[in-house]
């Protein structure tokens, strides 16, 4: 007897209260060590053929579905809405693809044929779908070809723009999600969905695995019951799964809008990776916050399969470079940005650096001498700055490197390195290691200064620095899957781009992106896509393109308000907070975030104003957050993009590098919200508020 459950069931559960879903979690415990459900009171659904309910407590029932040597657990509720699911649907696999699918009953003697159900999200809008009927003209064919059940081909046709979201709500995934992006202007043939050998299982079919799960364990079966909330943790999108068990034969980097699960995909492919004898897998990101969030993560999974606790590392990258150092060459005093101030402030009194401000130099030092980790006098010659403003002729340049060469050796004396010497040391080691090993061997094996992992799984990659990723291309070296990355290049907010193939680190022709958003709104998506170019290219020339990208589900339309004064500003924040908390959005649930610490106060004000506890955050501290509503606030012309930022920059192309980063940087603001939107400034408001005005 094999026992199943769906997504509608750990949904389903998390929408009780903790005591009953403590009762349900005794119930199917008990159902897993006997499967055929002998000990629970058990009852057929005379309505729904295969479904019974099983007894929970006097009110709550589990409904099951039982055929041959299979039991599912389908769902869970009060005893009358219990009967009322399972007596709306049927449980077959579909007649073309093959994937099993739960076909819910359409009903014509509604008022409308598509009046909403409850679902798991709220939709108080609709999608913003061209008028009429966008699917009439979709064949039975076209439509049993991405997953559509038979019984729903008539309602998609008649469905107009008012009915959509009740109907995406009630089809499968696979389904919605192809209706959805067709009728924003996406192609049929991109959704076309697999077809299942004749003869094979239904439930093996991609489609069906993103909402049945057979139990292996007990183990897992109580972790997902520990957590119903997180869906991500069992039922991958089929690309998501794909990706993570994929065989790559070199670095491999997965990009996608924001939300589309590029860290869910990141953490299944570090425990994928952990399930190979002797692997240890470091997963890893560029902030401490980040590697924090990771962790928690990773202790979901792990509660399903507690023997790969050991063979995952989670930490930021920084941590686990001065781990490394420290084991390989000692201990490592990090130089201070007062101690380079200092080293500086010296060289300019012993004469060096003639010509060129304290402000200056230091800037050069950290941006590109000690970023790049230029060695001479004439690799400084050569380097081409980015992001820099100052044009330097030969002379110039020659008078500064006489600075960052007194520089380099005063740190030296003085027994302090910098983040990028750490890494180049590092890559050096790495990389004489290697070379070492093949002298001896013939090939190429784990030196002695061999990286301690066996896969790197990196987290957040557009943010890595060159130093970070010339050291992760050399970790990475030693076999054809060790290294996979994660990222998107619309959401680079903290470096300028380079080139990455340049540094050693080649993902062309292994890179993929995700399509399927499972964080925001369909409507707070369409509004934040409208700040980037549909498709981004790297400066290696791969291409990330976001077309075709679909949100899961609706929500309101995002407001973008602008306002004569500050007072009238935070009055309209705080407001909008207030009408959230009453609708039902808890204090925790929503932020305001600002572009720095200058436009805190504001925020604060607003939050005073608002009379809740909502967190307040500046933008970049808000990468990997969600929240389910969000208010971005002092979008001034003045504030975004940053003046300061802009201020030092004189080559056109880094300019535009670094408004792209601004830019960014409100995309990554905007795509933290789940549900609710708001985007305010003062008038005339920054630039790339232009671009996503929908209201004033
Ligand atoms: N298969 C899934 N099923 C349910 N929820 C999912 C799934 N994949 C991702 N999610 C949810 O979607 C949200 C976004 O996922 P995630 O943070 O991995 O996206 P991301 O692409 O890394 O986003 P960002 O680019 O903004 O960092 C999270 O709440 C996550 O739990």
């Amino acid at each position: 007897m094999t026992l199943l459950y769906a997504s509608t069931f750990t949904k389903a559960l998390g929408r009780l209260s903790a005591a009953e879903q403590k009762q349900v979690k005794i119930a199917t415990v008990d159902l897993a060590l006997d499967p055929t459900g002998n000990g629970l009171q058990l009852h057929r659904v005379e309505a729904a053929p295969g479904f019974w309910t099983a007894r929970v407590s006097q009110d709550i029932r589990l409904v099951l579905h039982r055929d041959g040597g299979r039991t599912l657990i389908a769902y869970v509720d009060h005893h009358d809405e219990a009967y009322r699911w399972a007596s709306r649907r049927r449980l077959v696999p579909h007649e073309r693809t093959g994937a099993m699918q739960f076909v819910e009953i359409v009903e014509r003697t509604e008022e409308s044929p598509l009046a909403p159900l409850r679902t798991d999200r709220p939709q108080e809008a609709a999608a913003a779908l061209p008028p009429g009927r966008p699917f009439a003209v979709l064949t039975d064919d076209q439509l049993l070809d991405i997953g559509v059940p038979r019984d729903w081909l008539d309602a998609v046709r008649a469905a107009d723009t008012a009915s959509v979201d009740g109907l995406f709500a009630r089809l499968p995934d696979e389904a919605a999600e192809a209706l959805l992006d067709i009728a924003t202007g996406g192609r049929l043939e991109d959704h076309i969905a697999v077809r299942a050998p004749v003869g094979a299982d239904p439930y093996a079919h991609p489609d069906a695995q993103r909402r049945f799960r057979i139990v292996e364990g007990l183990e897992e079966l109580k972790a997902a019951l520990d957590a119903p909330f997180a869906q991500w943790a069992v039922f991958l999108h089929p690309t998501q799964r794909a990706l993570v068990g994929k065989a790559w034969n070199g670095p491999a980097r997965i990009s996608g809008s924001a939300g589309t699960g590029k860290t869910i995909v990141a953490l299944h492919r570090a425990l994928h990776l952990a399930r190979q004898p002797g692997a240890h897998v470091l997963l890893t990101s560029f902030s401490q916050s980040l590697a924090e969030a990771l962790q928690r993560k990773v202790d979901v999974l792990a509660d399903a399969a507690p023997e790969l606790r050991g063979r995952v590392t989670v930490r930021a990258l920084d941590p686990v470079a001065l781990a490394l150092f420290e084991t390989w060459s000692g201990p490592a005093r990090i130089a201070s940005r007062d101690d380079v101030r200092m080293a500086v402030d010296a060289a300019r009194k012993a004469g060096h650096g003639d010509g060129h401000s304290a402000a200056f130099l230091i800037e050069e030092w950290e941006d590109v001498v000690d970023a790049w980790q230029i060695g001479d006098a004439a690799g400084y010659a050569l380097v081409p700055r980015p992001g820099r403003k100052t044009r330097l002729g030969l002379k110039q340049r020659e008078a500064a490197w006489t600075a960052f060469a007194f520089v380099r050796e005063h740190l030296a004396r003085a027994g302090l390195v910098t983040w990028p010497d750490i890494y180049a040391r590092l890559t050096r080691q790495l990389l004489e290691g290697e070379a070492r090993e093949e002298r001896a061997f013939g090939e190429r094996a784990f030196g002695e200064r061999a990286f301690p992992c066996t896969h790197l799984v990196v987290d957040e990659a557009q943010d890595l620095s060159v130093a970070q990723v010339r050291f992760l291309a050399a970790a990475g070296r030693a076999r054809p899957d060790a290294l996979f990355l994660t990222g998107d290049l619309g959401q680079r907010i903290f470096k300028l781009p380079f080139s990455w193939a340049k540094l050693g680190l080649d993902i062309r022709g292994r890179s993929q992106v995700l399509k399927v958003c499972y964080r925001t709104s369909h409507q707070i998506r369409s509004l934040a896509d409208r700040l980037l170019m549909s498709t981004l290219i790297d400066q290696d020339g791969v291409s990330e393109s976001r077309r075709g990208t679909v949100s899961v589900f609706d929500g309101p339309e995002p407001i973008v308000r602008l306002f004569n004064d500050v007072a009238g500003e935070v009055a309209a924040v705080g407001t909008w907070i207030r009408d959230g908390v009453a609708g039902g959005i808890k204090a925790e649930e929503l932020a305001i975030l600002v572009r720095g610490a200058g436009q805190l106060a504001r925020a604060e004000a607003a939050r005073r104003a608002a009379g809740a506890e909502v967190a307040i955050l500046a933008m970049h501290d808000a990468k990997g957050l969600e929240f389910r509503a969000v208010a971005v606030m002092a979008l001034d012309e003045d504030v975004l993009p940053d003046p300061q930022r802009l201020k030092d920059v004189g080559d056109m192309a880094d300019l535009e590098a670094i408004q792209e980063a601004e830019r960014h940087l409100l995309y990554v603001a905007a795509t933290r919200a789940r549900d609710r939107l708001l985007l305010s400034g003062l008038a005339p408001g920054s630039e790339f508020l232009d671009d996503v005005r929908v209201s004033m």
